[in-house]
C-alpha cells in the first residue's frame, strides 16, 4: 500500500462472556501493538501462549497469540489476534490497552472486510456472502452463503467475463490481420455460437434468482381469513409460543404480526393478519387493510376458515398460490368432507404435520435444494440482467460494424465485473497472442 494507515482493532468474536474471546488487530501497527501487549511477536501462524501486560506491566491474561505477516492475512495487512479469555473485564481491559497505543483504534463495523476487499483478498460477492454467512440461521442460508463467500459464485461470473474478453480478442484479432492468411479466416461462427450458449446459461442462472431470494430472505407466507377461524391460534402453535392474542372474539388482531421458522433448513416468515369482513369499526378497518397489503406481496397464502361455515368472498386467483385450510376439525368430525386442500386442529394437532409438509412442499418447489451457485440478491440479478441485455444485442446486430458488436461484448463483461468488483485490467493483446500463433 502507498500510504499507511490506522491500525484498527476489535473483539471479533461474539457476545462476552464467552470461552475465549478473539481479539483482532491489523493494520501497519499491528505488530509492534502485539510487541506492547505481549514482549515479542510469535512466528508467523503459530499460536503461542504469551502473557499480556498493561503497560505499568500488570499482568492482565495468559493468551494465545498468533501473528499473520502481510500479505499473508485475512486483509492483507499485518494481523495479530489475541485469544484471550472470555471476561468481560479481560477483554475491556485488553482492549484498553490497545486504545492506548498511538496509531491505534477501534475497527468499524465491517472494516476488517474492507480492507480484505481492498487488498484484494475478497471480491464484493465473496464480501455479501461473508456477511450472510455470519447472519445465516437456516441450513439453506449457510449453504447459499457459503457458496458464495468461498469463491464458487465469483468463479462462475468471471468465466463468463472471462469468455466475453475472448470473444472481444478474437474479434480485435479479425479486424486487425483480416488481410493476412495465415490468421484463422472467419472466427465470427465459433464467437457468436459461444456468445449464444453464453447468454443461454446467464438467462438459466436469473430463472434461479427467485429461488436466490426465497433462500436468503424466506419464504412470506401469510396466514388469512375470516374473523374467529383459528388463525392467530395456528400462529401460535407453529411458533410454539404465544405470540399473537386468542380470544372468540370476531375481530380480535388487528396489527400483522409475525414469526420466522426454520423449516427443513429453509427460513420461513409466517405472518398472522387480522379477519377479514365488512366492518365500520376504524381500527379494524385499519388491520384489515393492512392485511390486505401484506397478502399482495405473499409466496404462499394459508386461507383458514372454520370447517363448515361458508365463508366471505372466496379468495381471487391472482395467482399466489393458496392452501385452503379447514380449522377446528376437532369440533367438525361430523361434518362432509369439504373442499378445503386440508384440515387441521390446533387442539389436538391433526394435520399440523401434514401442514408443515405442504409448507416444505412449497418451498421446495420455489427454491430446490440444488447447486446453490445462484443469485441471491437483487444487486446481482441487476447486473446480470444488464450483461445479458449487451449480449443479446451483440447477438442481434448482425448487420452492425463487427467494433460496435465487440464494444456491447465489453459493456456486457463490465457488467460482470461489477458484481464481483473486480474490474479487470484487462490487456487484449495477451489475450489474442496466447490465442493465435500469429508470428508463426
Ligand atoms: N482465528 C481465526 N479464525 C477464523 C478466521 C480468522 O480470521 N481468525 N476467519 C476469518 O474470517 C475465518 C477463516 N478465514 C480466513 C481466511 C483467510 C485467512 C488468511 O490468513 N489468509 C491468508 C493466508 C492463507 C494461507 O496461509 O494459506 C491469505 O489469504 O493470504 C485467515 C482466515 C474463520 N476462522
Ligand atoms: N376447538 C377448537 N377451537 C379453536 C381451534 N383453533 C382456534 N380455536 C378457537 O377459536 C377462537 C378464535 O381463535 P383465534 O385464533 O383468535 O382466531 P383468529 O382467526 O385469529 O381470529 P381474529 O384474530 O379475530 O381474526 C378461539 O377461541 C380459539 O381458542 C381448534 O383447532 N379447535
Ligand atoms: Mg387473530
Amino acid at each position: 500500500m502507498s500510504f499507511r494507515r490506522d491500525t484498527i482493532y476489535a473483539l471479533s468474536s461474539g457476545g462476552l462472556p464467552s470461552g475465549v474471546a478473539v481479539v483482532r488487530i491489523s493494520g501497519g501497527a499491528a505488530f509492534e501493538a502485539c510487541t506492547a501487549l505481549v514482549g515479542t511477536v510469535p512466528e508467523a501462524r503459530q499460536a503461542t501462549l504469551l502473557t499480556i501486560r498493561a503497560r505499568n506491566n500488570e499482568f492482565l491474561d495468559n493468551a494465545l497469540v498468533l501473528s499473520f505477516p502481510g500479505p499473508r492475512s485475512f486483509t492483507g495487512e499485518d494481523c495479530v489476534e489475541l485469544h484471550c479469555h472470555g471476561g468481560k473485564a479481560v477483554v475491556h481491559a485488553v482492549l484498553a490497552e490497545l486504545d492506548g497505543i498511538p496509531g491505534l483504534r477501534h475497527a468499524d463495523a465491517g472494516e476488517f472486510s474492507r480492507r480484505a476487499f481492498e487488498n484484494g483478498k475478497l471480491d464484493l460477492v465473496e464480501v455479501e456472502g461473508l456477511a450472510d454467512l455470519i447472519a445465516a440461521e437456516t441450513e439453506m442460508q449457510r449453504r447459499l452463503a457459503a457458496e458464495q463467500s468461498s469463491g464458487g459464485l465469483s468463479a462462475l461470473y468471471m468465466g463468463w467475463a472471462d469468455r466475453l474478453t475472448n470473444a472481444r480478442a478474437m474479434i480485435e484479432a479479425e479486424l486487425d490481420f483480416a488481410d493476412e492468411d495465415d490468421v484463422p479466416g472467419s472466427v465470427a461462427s465459433t464467437i457468436w455460437a459461444d456468445m449464444r450458449l453464453l447468454a443461454t446459461e446467464m438467462e438459466h442462472h436469473l430463472d434461479r434468482a427467485r429461488a436466490g431470494e426465497i433462500i436468503r430472505d424466506g419464504l412470506k407466507i401469510v396466514i388469512a381469513g375470516p374473523p374467529n377461524a383459528g388463525k392467530s391460534s395456528l400462529m401460535n402453535a407453529l411458533a410454539r409460543r404465544d405470540v399473537a392474542i386468542v380470544t372468540d372474539i370476531a375481530g380480535t388482531t388487528r396489527d400483522v404480526l409475525h414469526i420466522d421458522l426454520d423449516l427443513g433448513g429453509y427460513n420461513v416468515r409466517i405472518y398472522d393478519t387480522a379477519g377479514l369482513r365488512e366492518t365500520d369499526e376504524v381500527v379494524e378497518r385499519e388491520g384489515i387493510r393492512r392485511a390486505l397489503k401484506v397478502m399482495d406481496s405473499a409466496d404462499l397464502i394459508l386461507f383458514l376458515e372454520e370447517i363448515g361455515t361458508t365463508s366471505v368472498p372466496r379468495m381471487a386467483d391472482d395467482g399466489v398460490p393458496k392452501l385452503r385450510i379447514g380449522t377446528k376439525l376437532d369440533r367438525h368430525r361430523d361434518l362432509p368432507r369439504s373442499d378445503h386442500d386440508l384440515c387441521i386442529s390446533v387442539q389436538t394437532g391433526e394435520g399440523m404435520d401434514e401442514l408443515l409438509g405442504r409448507i416444505l412442499d412449497e418451498v421446495r418447489r420455489y427454491a430446490p435444494a440444488e447447486s446453490l451457485a445462484i443469485p441471491s440478491r437483487i444487486r446481482h440479478v441487476e447486473n446480470l440482467r444488464k450483461s445479458l441485455t449487451y449480449i443479446h444485442g451483440a447477438l442481434a446486430s448482425v448487420t452492425v460494424d463487427l467494433d460496435l458488436r465487440a464494444e456491447e461484448l465489453r459493456l456486457a463483461a463490465s457488467y460482470l465485473g461489477k458484481i464481483t468488483g473486480r474490474v479487470d485490467v484487462e490487456n487484449l493483446l495477451d489475450v489474442i497472442f496466447s490465442e493465435f500463433c500469429i508470428g508463426k
